[in-house]
């Protein structure tokens, strides 16, 4: 992949969920370093857009390349190596509430072919470090906090180093001063250079982090001004 590539392009794509079409025509790009907010109603079909780009639905018109993949030639086989690329958040924390914090992100490293240990736990402590969360490798998820948790979550998406972080509602389930801290979290990974799409319901962070926005209405996506 070319380094001048976009880390996401999107040309004339529609979105199918339940084999209803969604969303007509969408295109964009979001280039390295991009952080870019995606807002719009509920049920308006960000999520359903989100998970098209990380291969949960299926592109079934139009092209779309993510992280250097092609989403419309993608084979089933390919999406864990799509998704090795990608950082993924959800609004509500997946961590395996009976395994420590180190032991959640060693799982996905071992699933994603990491077999060093001493390597496995330096990339675990660095990507602690990261989110602020250095001292907290033996902590089992319950003695966490909800925004705790939540940055664990953010951790585990970064082991990999992706390209692109794509975060569906992140803070969604915290109260407002939490997220807060998730934000910063991400200000910190954008600022690294890893490029950010996030949909969020929270209009307060799109004035206090200016960025690229994308609403989603009306079946469309449409790009806008800050
Ligand atoms: N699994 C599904 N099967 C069929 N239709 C679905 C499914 N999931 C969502 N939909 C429908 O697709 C449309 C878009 O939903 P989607 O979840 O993408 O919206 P959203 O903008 O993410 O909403 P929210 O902000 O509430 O998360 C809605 O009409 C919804 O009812």
């Amino acid at each position: 992949m070319f380094s001048t590539e976009p880390v996401l392009s999107l040309s004339q794509a529609d979105i199918y969920q339940g084999g209803r079409i969604v969303l007509a025509d969408v295109t964009f790009d979001v280039n390295k370093g991009d952080f870019v907010f995606l807002i719009g109603r509920t049920g308006s079909g960000k999520s359903s857009l989100l998970k098209t780009l990380y291969a949960d639905l299926w592109l079934q018109a139009g092209a779309g390349r993510v992280a250097g993949f092609s989403l419309e030639k993608l084979k089933p086989k390919d999406v864990p190596y799509l998704r090795r690329k990608i950082g993924i958040v959800f609004q509500d924390f997946q961590l395996f509430m009976d395994r420590n914090v180190e032991d959640n992100l060693r799982f996905v490293l071992k699933a994603t072919g990491w077999t060093d240990q001493t390597k496995m736990k330096n990339r675990i402590s660095e990507v602690l470090m990261q989110v602020g969360l250095g001292t907290l490798h033996k902590k089992m998820p319950h003695q966490l906090s909800g925004g705790e948790q939540q940055r664990v979550v953010v951790a585990r998406a970064m082991l990999n180093e992706p390209m692109i972080l794509i975060a569906d509602e992140p803070t969604g389930n915290l109260d407002p001063a939490v997220g807060e801290q998730i934000m910063q979290v991400f200000q910190t990974i954008n600022n690294s250079g890893t490029a950010i799409l996030m949909a969020t319901h929270n209009y307060d962070f799109l004035r206090k982090y200016p960025a690229r926005i994308l609403r989603v209405e009306d079946g469309k996506v449409i790009e806008q001004g800050l």
